[in-house]
């Protein structure tokens, strides 16, 4: 197995919306992000740092999340994870032109992983170097620790686990178990990092999981208050909390979870702690949180329903 470990951090997250007024609603107005002009005329392009857009939502249907991208240090070591998945099996397509200019990196490569998510790894992107305008005066924490966390649903955990810690790479940092055994078999959802970060990915197995291809993204702020504010304006806007805020006992971030177009949630938090790789260990989790995290008014996960007709 090659584990070279070149992925340095979760870069963008590409998604698809019929609904994008509500979702500028949530990202703009409830959550702080700045609202930027990009390639596509009526897409959502989301501004948190000096990238143009790590998170953009484009007008279609159904609901779901086109791609997420990895980052790499440079070309060199995006050649590497170009060989480690086809020596591994993976069908892997370099970025058209067009790919490259929607996305605003100097060049990347797509697949998809073992539980139907496209993937993209990437490096260059081009900077704006004009003033981040965020909705409460907040700083995201994003740089060496990435654009925050994704969770994603598969259909087959383990084969979804073996991929992204022995041929991508990423390190495992724990787990938590996820409902009772079956068979013999104890789900559990798995944690994984690529930097500093406790979990720059997690893995859960769900029944329908390339559908959406999301459970949750979480991005990180660096002032409890804007948390505070968010969850205000969460609140007086009418979107549906999905988890009350709660301090996690992995990564002890405090956050609150709220509901997206779409069907999966975004995580928003604060204080999340950043792991020293030459000491750490992996740890099993026995609860998801030392205080708060009430999920019990959580409507159903999309990749938990069965697919509407
Ligand atoms: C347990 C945990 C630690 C750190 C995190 O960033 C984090 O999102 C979680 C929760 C993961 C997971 C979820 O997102 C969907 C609903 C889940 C399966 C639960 O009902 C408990 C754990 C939850
Ligand atoms: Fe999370």
């Amino acid at each position: 197995m090659t584990n070279t470990r070149h992925i340095k951090s979760l870069g963008y997250l590409r998604m698809q919306s019929q609904d994008i007024p509500r979702w500028r609603e949530l990202a703009v107005d409830t959550l702080g992000f700045q609202e930027v002009a990009g390639p596509v005329a009526d897409g959502l392009y989301l501004r948190m740092d000096e990238r143009p857009a790590r998170l953009v939502v484009l007008p279609g249907g159904p609901d779901r999340v086109l791609s997420i991208g990895w980052e790499v240090r440079d070309h060199i070591a995006l050649a590497a994870v170009g060989r480690d998945l086809e020596a591994a099996g993976v069908a892997v397509k370099p970025f058209t032109d067009e790919e490259k200019a929607d996305r605003r990196v100097e060049d990347g490569i797509a697949f998809t992983d073992p539980g139907g998510i496209d993937t993209e790894i990437f490096f260059a992107p081009e900077l704006d170097h004009s003033p981040v305008r965020t909705g409460f005066a907040q700083k995201f924490v994003t740089g060496q620790q990435g654009l925050g966390h994704v969770v994603i649903p598969s259909t087959v955990p383990e084969e979804t686990y073996a991929f992204y810690t022995e041929v991508l790479g990423f390190l495992p940092r724990g787990a938590m178990k996820a409902g009772p055994p079956i068979d013999g078999y104890q789900p559990r959802v798995r944690f994984l990092g690529v930097n500093e970060r406790h979990h720059s990915l997690a893995l859960i197995g769900a029944p329908h999981g390339e559908a959406p291809g999301l459970i949750h993204f979480m991005v990180e702020v660096d002032s409890l208050d804007a948390v505070g504010r968010a969850l205000d304006q969460v609140n007086q806007r009418g979107f549906s909390i999905s988890s009350t805020l709660g301090r996690h006992t992995n990564d002890k971030m405090v956050s609150f979870y709220v509901r997206a177009p779409g069907g999966w949630d975004v995580e928003y938090g604060y204080e999340g702690m950043r792991v020293d790789e030459s000491h750490y260990t992996a740890e099993e989790i026995t609860a998801d949180s030392y205080w708060g995290h009430d999920w019990s008014g959580a409507e159903p996960l999309a990749a938990f329903v069965p697919p509407q007709q």
